[in-house]
């Protein structure tokens, strides 16, 4: 069932008095009970804008975002990347899981809260600075649970935790995502855990999402040549082309392109048309792009026209 439709949805910033960033352009997708949507993307691409629009902490410059559900603020949650800024260090555990508790009027305990994330009752007597990176964020997710809400926005959630504790989080969070019948949103760089949690996968460029449909689809037959790079070079795109990587600015904001394809600057395959009206093509797994994959693989048998 879909929790969450989001239309049409734009933000640009404002970052001087003559420079704007449009971070997020004309964004479709929906949410559903039960299921975890990916959203990929090299920084800056707007992954955390979306999330934080979703999450009603940045306001959109247009488009809609639909709940099935009446309690916004109730309903939609979000677990952050930090799990060190996010607990106040002057309160317990305890304090911080019956807040929401109190304030959404959800009925339940600081200690069910905890066990529902496999951690001891014992620890809502504990302050946040007793806790590692893992545990904390077991307790952000908690936090998030309380008000039992339908939509799930997870932003980063294990990137600044260590290596080895990262899958306990995700798998924690994908059991609770199927016994609440959550519908989440996992944003992350990793393709490897996006394929392995997530049913769906959005890939956004500069704003814009340039393929989605079912993980699998997009990982193993990535329509998209922005898709393809992010593939093969996983985790870090640009990790095996190192003397290729953009500078920071230009990736964030680039050199001014008036619309067509965004990454048309950066694709082996780019042609006059990618500076037109781009179509999207597919049905489930949808791609936003002049040339199908059939066609750039033909263009590689055959020699690319230079
Ligand atoms: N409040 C703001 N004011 C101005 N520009 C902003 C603001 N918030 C984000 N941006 C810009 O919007 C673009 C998208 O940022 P966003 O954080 O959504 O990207 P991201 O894909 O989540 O990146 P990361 O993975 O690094 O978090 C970036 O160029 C960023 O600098």
């Amino acid at each position: 069932m879909t929790s969450m439709t989001v239309s049409h949805l734009s933000k640009t910033f404002k970052l001087n008095r003559k420079e704007r960033l449009r971070a997020v352009d004309d964004v479709s997708f929906e949410l559903r009970s039960g299921e975890t949507t990916a959203l990929v993307g090299e920084s800056g691409s707007g992954k955390s804008t979306i999330a934080r629009m979703l999450a009603r902490l940045v306001t959109p410059t247009s488009g809609e975002i639909l709940l099935e559900t009446s309690n916004y603020r109730k309903d939609v949650q979000m677990v952050f990347q930090d799990p060190f800024a996010s607990l106040n260090p002057a309160h317990t555990i305890g304090y911080h899981l019956r807040r929401p508790l109190e304030i959404h009027k959800t009925p339940g305990t600081a200690e069910e809260l905890l066990e529902r994330v496999n951690l001891p009752a014992a620890f809502a007597g504990r302050y946040p600075h007793e806790l590692s990176g893992g545990q904390r964020q077991r307790v952000a997710i908690a936090r998030a649970l309380a008000p039992r809400p339908k939509v799930l926005l997870a932003d980063e959630p294990v990137s600044m935790l260590d290596v080895s504790i990262r899958l306990e989080i995700l798998n924690l969070i994908d059991r609770l995502k199927s016994e609440e019948d959550l519908a989440v949103l996992y944003v992350t760089h990793d393709l490897a855990t996006a394929r392995h949690f997530a049913r769906d996968i959005m890939v956004m460029y500069r704003g814009q999402i340039v393929e989605r449909g079912p993980a699998d689809d997009v990982i193993l037959t990535p329509g998209h040549p922005y898709t393809r790079l992010l593939a093969e070079a996983a985790p870090d795109p640009w990790a095996a082309h190192e003397g290729e990587r953009p500078p920071r600015q230009e990736r964030r904001n680039g050199p001014p392109l008036a619309g067509g394809c965004l990454f048309r600057n950066r694709c082996p395959y780019a042609t006059d048309a990618c500076a037109g009206d781009i179509p999207v093509y597919g049905e489930k797994h949808l791609v936003r792009c002049v040339l199908r994959a059939s066609d750039r693989t033909a263009m590689e048998r055959d020699g690319t026209p230079s």
